[in-house]
């Protein structure tokens, strides 16, 4: 080659390099200098000026707002050196030809790294890096990022790689959903160019786009490996290191150097390590700024003083926080109701407990009032009443169901609605059609907040109960904004309830605001899949009734790991109580009811003119006792229907309540134990009465017979009442079916006793197996009004409504549960039958 030939390229790349200078230069001049810091020299803006990328205050808006200017190195021309600039940011990359084993990759990697950390603001920018090429040794200079908590450890292994890339993938979701805000930059540096899929992945981050607010640095692209032709990247700046060291840059991504792509036309010397005092100071600073962030905690959701909060324009909870700003969340008209979704272990429980100490503590029982229903198997709210272990319990907690039925749902809500009633009234009353605007000087009225978790459990089953309760929610939803009832739904699940009840999409139309936690897209528009990427300890806050746009993710704590402070809060808050202050109504559905712990069994006392027979708790708001009251109507007698043992306790349970009604010798008891399985509860029955100075006579199934003769006949001296007890009535019915020489059964005189009986003060309380053996006994189920109180045991709802000639009954039976029917005041209600100790049934049903 000619020296001429030579010089004229020399000369053109000389021309060429000081329009780069020119253009370098005014780059620079364009950026706003760091504030002079004085004689205070301050870290941060020597930290600034480390690197050209310098913003003047760092504000995330500023930051985020486009590429950042970031010195490379020097680029060496004839006329002197200038820096050597190129755009880096979310959506913006860079990519060098040879890996980090190369001490000047790697040198210049460590400089990116940590110009990009002192120049953006504090928190905004998270270090991902990757480094099987030097098994970590590459960010060794960095560790004390590392420890400061501003680096991740650098994933080495394949798994570690591959789940780095995996949480990349959701950072990058999460940002493209991500509508208000500034979202957190992601830095995702690699040592050497991954192989395989994952060069695929990393490659296709650099195709996301500037939302998806990831940076990528990558050293050893393109892998050199033969035969191989790698993924093209995205808005990269290709980086070439020749082997005397010197760098080549390329053209950047729309700040291109050259207008022929061939990149600048200068070598670049790549700058090298930070000197190691400023990676310290960095690391100081935003250890001790992310240690301040991490510390997000519960403490930060309560109020500097409790109770200190009206509600009369409505409720108002942190429920977490995006970057550094709290969010906080309210119960008020535009957002009266709110819906929440989650897949199981997604949170919802600690999101829930969240919002309610929140609440709890910014608002005193005067201002809110906490009904808490969870229907799965688990302990919710088991926290907010009081226990063997701790006393304690949320003041502002009136019911509280953990895995409630859903017959004490609807139970719930129907209290509600009587509630919203009187509301209303008393808005009619006093002329006003607000909540806020009612005196307050007399009874206070307190916001409500009703929490139903796995609320889909309450449309299970296409039955009256299911459309009771989605009756009552829609009613509820409608009118409790207007006076002050608030619902928030959670599930797990929304799918299939929306196709099971068309009313649902009204009930969700009140519920503008929705939370989608992990798996929770179900609660968000069908076109916005935001919630399917978040990570455990997030969620969407969606105040638009989850259509795509209008995503906040928030950060929330855990609650479960402040188990001391969340107990300190709830016994200050039980301190505070008013004195007069009662305990929730705590229905727990796997509990047993045991008649001695009954209030009104222990307030029974001798000489009531209509005993009381009592039978279990119904499954209400207040659990109140289930009773028949046995005065002179004719077929006020007891039967106990159903092959579970639990049989033989209910009616262990009311003859107990009946004796303690009466005073010694005033009431007489005839006590029959005619089944094996029954004879030992019928002995302790039998021994009960006995103690407590009854008059008892035991008889077998001729002795019932005879007795019942006599009944009949009426010819009976003694006490003003008589209590036939049959333990297995059906062991009796082939005695009782035997006629006499004059043609009379003792079933003709059971039905005359059944039918006059109760007038000369004579009651039978029977058991029995089978509701056939019954409806024999009575002389068919046109008598049924002969024996009109029943509870019934583990009988199919289907068999009961034929019985009672109701078809549209609706019962299933199950453990622990029985139906309450009194034929004579048209009740049926689901109980808890009361089980004597030692005789609990097991879960399958009987
Ligand atoms: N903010 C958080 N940070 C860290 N871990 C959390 C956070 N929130 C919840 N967790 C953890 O996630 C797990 C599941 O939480 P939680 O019990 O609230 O989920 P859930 O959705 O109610 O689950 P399920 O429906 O199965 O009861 C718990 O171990 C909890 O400690």
């Amino acid at each position: 080659m000619g020296l001429s030939a030579t010089f004229g390229r020399a000369v053109a790349a000389h021309r060429q390099a000081r329009a780069h200078l020119d253009a370098a230069r005014r780059a620079l001049a364009a950026l706003r200098p760091p504030p002079d810091t004085g004689e205070a020299a301050d870290t941060v803006d020597r930290l600034r000026r480390v690197g050209e990328a310098v913003t003047a205050e760092p504000e995330p808006a500023r930051f985020f707002a486009g590429p950042l200017p970031v010195r490379l190195g020097w680029a060496d021309t004839v006329d002197g050196d200038f820096p050597a600039v190129v755009p880096l940011s979310g959506g913006t990359h860079l990519a060098i030809d040879t890996d980090a084993r190369h001490p000047a990759v790697a040198a210049l990697l460590r400089s990116l790294v940590v110009r990009l950390l002192a120049a953006a603001p504090p928190g905004s920018v998270r270090v991902s890096a990757l480094d099987s090429a030097a098994l970590g040794a590459t960010f060794l200079p960095l560790r004390s990022l590392v420890d400061a908590g501003v680096l991740q450890p650098p994933a080495t292994t394949d798994a570690e790689i591959a789940e780095q890339l995996d949480a990349a993938e959701r950072h990058a979701r999460a940002a493209q959903h991500h509508s208000t805000g500034t979202p957190e930059l992601l830095l995702l540096v690699a040592a050497s160019a991954p192989e395989g899929r994952d060069l695929h992945r990393l490659a296709a981050l650099t195709h996301a786009g500037p939302t998806a607010a990831i940076c990528v640095l990558v050293a050893g692209h393109p892998p050199r490996a033969a035969g191989l032709t790698p993924p093209p990247l995205g808005a990269t700046t290709a980086v070439r290191l020749d082997p005397q060291g010197y760098a080549w840059i390329g053209d950047p991504p729309g700040h291109p150097y050259s207008s022929d792509g061939s990149g600048l036309s200068a070598p670049v010397r790549l700058d090298a390590d930070p000197p190691p005092h400023l990676v310290a100071a960095l690391a100081d600073r935003l250890g001790e700024l992310h240690r301040r962030e991490s510390e997000f905690g519960f403490p930060d959701l309560l109020p500097a003083q409790p109770w200190a909060e009206s509600s009369g324009n409505g409720l108002r909870a942190i429920v977490g926080r995006t970057g550094r700003d709290p969010v906080i969340c309210a119960f008020d008209d535009q957002t009266p109701h709110w819906l929440i979704g989650g897949r199981t272990g997604s949170g919802k429980t600690v999101f829930l407990l969240n919002v309610l100490y929140g609440l709890a503590a910014r608002y005193s029982p005067d201002e809110l009032s906490l009904y808490l229903l969870d229907f799965k198997e688990g302990v919710s709210f088991s926290e907010f009443v009081p226990t063997g272990h701790d006393p304690s319990w949320i003041p502002h907690a009136r019911a509280v169901g953990i895995e409630s039925d859903r017959e004490y749902g609807v139970a719930v809500l129907r209290e509600l609605r009587r509630e919203l009633n009187r509301r209303a009234s008393a808005l009619k009353r006093h002329g006003v059609t607000k909540l806020a605007d009612l005196p307050r000087d007399g009874k206070p009225v307190p916001r409500i907040v009703a929490v139903i978790d796995e609320f889909h459990v309450l449309f299970a089953g296409n039955d009256a109960v299911a459309r009771e309760a989605v009756a009552l929610l829609e009613e509820l939803a409608r009118k409790g904004r207007s006076y002050g009832i608030h619902l928030v739904l959670a599930s797990q699940s929304m799918t299939g309830i929306e196709a099971l009840y068309g009313k649902t999409d009204s009930i969700f139309g009140q519920f503008p605001l929705r939370v989608a936690l992990p798996g929770g897209n179900g609660v968000l528009d069908k076109l916005n899949e935001a919630a399917g990427a978040l990570p455990i300890g997030s969620a969407i806050i969606n105040l638009s009734a989850g259509i795509g746009g209008a995503n906040t993710v928030i950060q929330f704590p855990d609650a479960h790991a402040s188990a001391a402070e969340v107990a300190a809060l709830r016994h200050e808050l039980w301190q505070a109580r008013r004195p007069a202050s009662r305990p929730p109504a705590v229905f727990k559905g796997y509990e047993s009811a045991h008649v001695d712990d009954d209030p009104t069994y222990r307030g029974l006392v001798a000489g009531g003119r209509r005993p009381l027979a009592l039978v279990g708790r119904t499954v209400d708001v207040d659990l109140t006792s289930a009773l028949f009251p046995l005065d002179a109507t004719p077929g006020r007698h007891l039967a106990i229907v159903g092959t579970s043992p639990v049989g033989a306790s209910v009616l262990h349970a009311a003859t107990v309540s009946l004796a303690r009604q009466h005073p010694p010798g005033s009431a007489r008891f005839l006590v029959a134990p005619l089944v094996a399985v029954a004879d030992e509860l019928a002995e302790s029955t039998i021994d009960e009465l006995t103690g407590s100075g009854h008059p008892v006579t035991r008889l077998d199934a001729a002795g019932l017979r005879d007795e019942l003769r006599k009944l009949a006949g009426q010819s009976t001296d003694g006490p003003a009442r008589t209590f036939v007890v049959g333990f297995g009535m059906d062991g009796a019915s082939g005695a009782l079916a035997v006629r006499d020489e004059n043609f009379r059964s003792g079933l003709d005189d059971l039905q005359a006793v059944l039918r006059q009986g109760p007038a000369h003060g004579v009651h039978l309380l029977g058991w029995w197996r089978g509701l056939r053996r019954l409806s024999d006994d009575i002389g068919g189920s046109s008598n049924r009004d002969d024996v009109a109180c029943l509870v019934a045991l583990n009988v199919t709802g289907g068999e009961l409504g034929m019985y009672l000639g109701q078809h549209d009954l609706a019962y299933t039976p199950r453990a622990n549960r029985a139906l309450l029917v009194d034929r004579h005041d048209q009740r049926t209600r689901l109980i808890v039958p009361f089980v004597s100790r030692g005789y609990e049934p097991d879960d399958e049903g009987d």
